[in-house]
C-alpha cells in the first residue's frame, strides 16, 4: 500500500529534498504533474579470503528452511553457507544452476567468485580507476531513485558517480548530496549529443532509476543506449528503462554487456513483449532462461523472496536473508551498486570469475549485497528501516561479504 502526499512541490531545492524524506515511503503527489498512466512502472588482486570463514561451518550454518531445500534438489545444489558474526541463520547463501555437474565444487566457489573482481585499493591508483558510473535518471516526480542508485555506486567503491536527469530534478538531487555530479540534460533536445560527450569517460551506465515515462525523454534514452551500445558500455537496465526496452527489445537485443533487472511486474511486461506469452508461474526458471535466450543472452535479474539470475544458459539464485521490510528504493540501491560490479567483472574478466560469465558474477555481488544491507538496517531499525538505511550499511555489508 502506497502513501500519498499531497501538496508537496518538488520544484524548490528545499522543498524537494524535505519531499524525498517522504517520498522513501512511497511517492510525492505534485499538483502540477503530468499524471501517469494508472498501470504505474509497470589492478584486480583479490583480498585473500580466510578459509577460516567457511571451514567447518557448513552443516552448523544450515537454516531449516535451506536444508529441506538442499534435500528436495539432490544433485542440482550449489550451496554456501557462510558463517558471520552474530545471525548464523542469516549467514546463508544458495546458488543453483542448471547446467553445472559439479555442485560441490561450485559450493566453494561462489562468494569468492565476487571477492576476485573486488579490485584492491592501492596508494598508485588514481581517481577514477576504481569506476566512473553514469546513472540516466531523474525525472520531475523521481528524484529519489536516480539518487539511491548514483550514491550506492559510490558507497560500493566507485570513484565518481554522475546522474543524468532532467532540468527541474538537477537542483533536488544536487541538494541531496555534493558527492553526485549531476547533468540537468535529459529533457534538452541535444539531450543525446550532450549525454554522448561523456560516455567516453563512462564506464557503465545504469539507465531508468526514476526515469518516467515521458516521451520526448525516452526518445532520447533510445538515442543514449545506442551511442552506448556502439561504445561497448556495459548497460544496467531498470525501472522505466525496462518499460522502454519492452517496446524496443531490439535496443539491448544480443548487447553481452546489457543486464535487465526487473522485479515480478517488469518481468512480466518484458517476456510478454519479448515472447508474446505469458510467464509460465510454475516455472520461474524455465522463464527466465527463456527471456535471456530470446534476448540474444542478455543477462538477467528476476528480483523477489529469492533472486533469480540468467544469462540464458545457467541460473542462478540468490537467497540470501534480508527481511521482511519492503521500502521502495531497494531496486535502486542494487542497480547502482550492479554499475559497480558489471565494471570490475568485465575488467577482472574470465580468469578471475573461473570462467562463469562476469556479469553473473557481478549480478550474484549486487543481489547478495543488497540483501545484506536490508539484513542488517532491518536488525538496527525494524519496521521504520528506509533505502537510506540501508545505504548506510553498505561498507560494513561490503566487508561483511566481500572482504573479511
Ligand atoms: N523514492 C523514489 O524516488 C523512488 C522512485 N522509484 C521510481 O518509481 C518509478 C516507478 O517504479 P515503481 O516500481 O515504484 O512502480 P510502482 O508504481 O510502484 O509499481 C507498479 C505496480 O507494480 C506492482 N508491483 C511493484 N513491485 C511488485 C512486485 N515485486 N511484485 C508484485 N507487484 C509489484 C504494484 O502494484 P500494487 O501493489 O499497487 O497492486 C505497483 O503499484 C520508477 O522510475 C522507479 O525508479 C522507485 O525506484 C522507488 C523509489
Ligand atoms: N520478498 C522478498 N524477500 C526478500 N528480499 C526481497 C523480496 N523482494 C525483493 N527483495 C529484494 O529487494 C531488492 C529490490 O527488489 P524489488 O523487487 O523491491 O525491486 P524494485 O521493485 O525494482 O525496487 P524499487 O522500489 O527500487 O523500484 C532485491 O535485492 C531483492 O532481492
Amino acid at each position: 500500500m502506497g502513501l500519498w502526499v499531497l501538496g508537496s512541490h518538488v520544484r524548490s531545492p528545499t522543498w524537494g529534498a524535505g519531499a524525498a524524506g517522504v517520498a522513501l515511503v512511497r511517492r510525492v503527489w505534485c499538483p502540477s504533474v503530468r499524471e501517469r498512466p494508472l498501470q504505474g512502472k509497470d589492478g584486480h588482486q583479490a583480498p585473500p579470503r580466510s578459509s577460516r570463514r567457511f571451514s567447518g561451518c557448513q552443516s552448523s550454518c544450515w537454516s531449516p528452511r535451506l536444508q529441506l531445500f538442499r534435500a528436495s534438489c539432490s544433485g542440482r545444489v550449489h550451496a554456501k553457507s557462510v558463517c558471520g558474526t552474530g545471525h548464523p541463520d542469516t549467514r546463508n547463501m544458495f546458488w543453483q544452476s542448471t547446467v553445472s555437474p559439479h555442485p560441490a565444487k561450485e559450493m566453494d566457489s561462489t562468494l569468492q567468485l565476487v571477492r576476485n573482481i573486488v579490485p584492491t585499493l592501492a596508494a598508485g591508483k588514481h581517481k577514477g580507476q576504481a569506476g566512473r558510473i553514469g546513472v540516466v535518471g531523474g525525472s520531475q516526480e523521481y528524484t529519489g531513485a536516480p539518487y539511491f542508485a548514483a550514491i550506492s555506486a559510490l558507497k560500493v567503491g566507485a570513484d565518481l558517480s554522475h546522474v543524468f536527469c532532467v532540468r527541474e530534478a538537477a537542483p533536488v538531487i544536487k541538494s541531496y548530496s555534493p558527492e553526485l555530479i549531476v547533468h540537468p540534460v535529459l529533457d534538452s533536445p541535444d539531450a543525446v549529443p550532450e549525454l554522448e560527450k561523456w560516455l567516453p569517460r563512462m564506464h557503465a551506465l545504469v539507465v531508468g532509476p526514476g526515469l518516467g515515462r515521458d516521451g520526448l525523454v525516452l526518445d532520447s534514452i533510445r538515442g543514449i543506449l545506442e551511442a552506448a551500445r556502439s561504445r561497448d558500455i556495459p548497460l544496467v537496465i531498470d525501472a522505466d528503462g525496462l518499460w522502454l526496452v519492452a517496446q524496443w527489445p531490439a535496443l539491448i537485443l544480443g548487447h553481452q554487456k546489457a543486464i535487465l533487472t526487473p522485479n515480478h511486474v517488469e518481468f512480466s511486461r518484458l517476456h510478454e513483449a519479448v515472447l508474446s506469452d505469458p510467464v509460465d508461474r510454475t516455472d520461474p526458471r524455465g522463464s527466465i532462461l527463456k527471456l535471456s535466450r530470446a534476448l540474444g543472452n542478455v543477462t538477467v535479474v528476476l528480483k523477489g523472496e529469492h533472486d533469480l539470475i540468467s544469462d540464458g544458459q545457467q541460473v542462478l539464485e540468490c537467497n540470501l536473508s534480508g527481511s521482511g521490510r519492503r521500502c521502495g528504493g531497494q531496486g535502486d540501491l542494487l542497480s547502482g551498486s550492479l554499475g559497480v560490479m558489471a565494471h570490475w567483472a568485465l575488467l577482472a574478466g574470465l580468469e578471475k570469475t573461473n570462467g562463469s560469465h562476469p556479469l553473473l558474477v557481478a549480478a550474484l555481488g549486487a543481489c547478495s549485497l543488497t540483501r545484506q544491507c536490508n539484513h542488517q538496517a532491518f536488525s538496527k531499525h525494524g519496521r521504520s528501516t528506509t533505502t537510506s538505511d540501508m545505504i548506510a550499511e553498505i561498507g560494513a555489508a561490503f566487508r561483511e561479504l566481500f572482504e573479511a
